[in-house]
């Protein structure tokens, strides 16, 4: 039977927060949301974030495609960010990550992949080009995203133009310390710059989804969702996005305020209407 038709959508055009009991059940329901995407759409490209965070999302996505109650294979994967500088095929570039973590497991080609180009000898030039080829493929339809300690998305840093595009940025202090653990805790070999998705670009893809676990994220989270709109915290760009799920562990959301509130309208929210 086909749902009801919504009178309104419960959780669209205002930031949904929901609250789930660890990292496992995130990664299991934002896999869920991108397994309904794909029924309806096929061929979705989706936008998928590195770190630690989404590992989660993309071994339950993994795991439905294996057991045969999804079918990716005509999914197209675009990248967010790249370190500027490593040498192609360096597996900690973001490239070697994605295809590493989420094009070869899915069952994927190269081909149904996107990314910039951390190795071009113009930079600029690629920047330009990887925003014109994520338009020219129809624009993101869900963008997975973690969160830095500092509110970054993507490599947005603090202070981050609010309506900037993919260019090239310099990374602060705090996320190379952040980031060296993917390097031999050597913080001399992680890069100093970037490219990354602007948050501009961001914002035009349809569904957002950040995922967020960990008490070291609980203050990011709260200034993204009870904050104000500020470029200091890149993350707060979410609230001006109509179609923007958070979904955060019990630790992550420890310091939000509203959170009986979020977890009131989740639980009363109609199933088959998802994230
Ligand atoms: N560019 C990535 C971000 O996309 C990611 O969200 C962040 C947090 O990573 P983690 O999930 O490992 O905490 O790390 C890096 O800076």
């Amino acid at each position: 039977m086909d749902p009801p038709r919504p009178l309104h959508q419960i959780g669209r055009h205002s930031v949904e927060v929901v609250i789930v009991k660890d990292a496992k059940a995130g990664g299991e329901l934002i896999a869920d949301g991108i397994a309904g995407l794909l029924r309806r759409k096929p061929d979705a490209l989706l936008g998928v974030a590195t770190g630690s965070t989404p590992i989660p999302i993309y071994d339950a996505l993994t795991a439905q495609v294996a057991a045969g109650s999804v079918d990716a294979s005509r999914a197209r994967i675009a990248q967010l960010d790249e370190y500027v500088g490593l040498p192609a095929g360096h597996p900690e570039s973001y490239r070697s990550t994605v295809l590493r973590q989420v094009v070869e497991p899915l069952g994927l080609s190269q081909e149904a992949f996107m990314g910039p180009d951390g190795s071009a000898e113009d930079v600029l030039a690629a920047c330009e080009a990887y925003d014109k080829a994520l338009a020219e493929a129809g624009g993101v339809d869900l963008q997975i995203l973690g969160i830095g300690t500092d509110g970054h998305i993507g490599f947005n840093e603090p202070c981050s133009s609010l309506a900037s595009r993919t260019r090239i940025k310099t990374l602060t202090e705090q996320t190379r310390v952040d980031n060296a653990r993917f390097f031999d805790n050597d913080i001399e070999q992680v890069p100093h710059h970037v490219i990354t998705q602007g948050i501009g670009t961001i914002l035009e893809a349809r569904h957002l989804v950040l995922l967020a676990t960990g008490e070291g994220k609980a203050e990011a989270v709260a200034q993204t969702v009870e904050g104000p709109v500020a470029a200091l915290v890149p993350a707060s760009a979410l609230q001006l996005h109509p179609h923007a799920t958070i979904v955060v562990d019990e630790a992550a959301a420890s310091k939000l305020k509203l959170a009986d509130y979020f977890r009131h309208t989740f639980a009363n929210k109609p199933a088959w209407q998802g994230i």
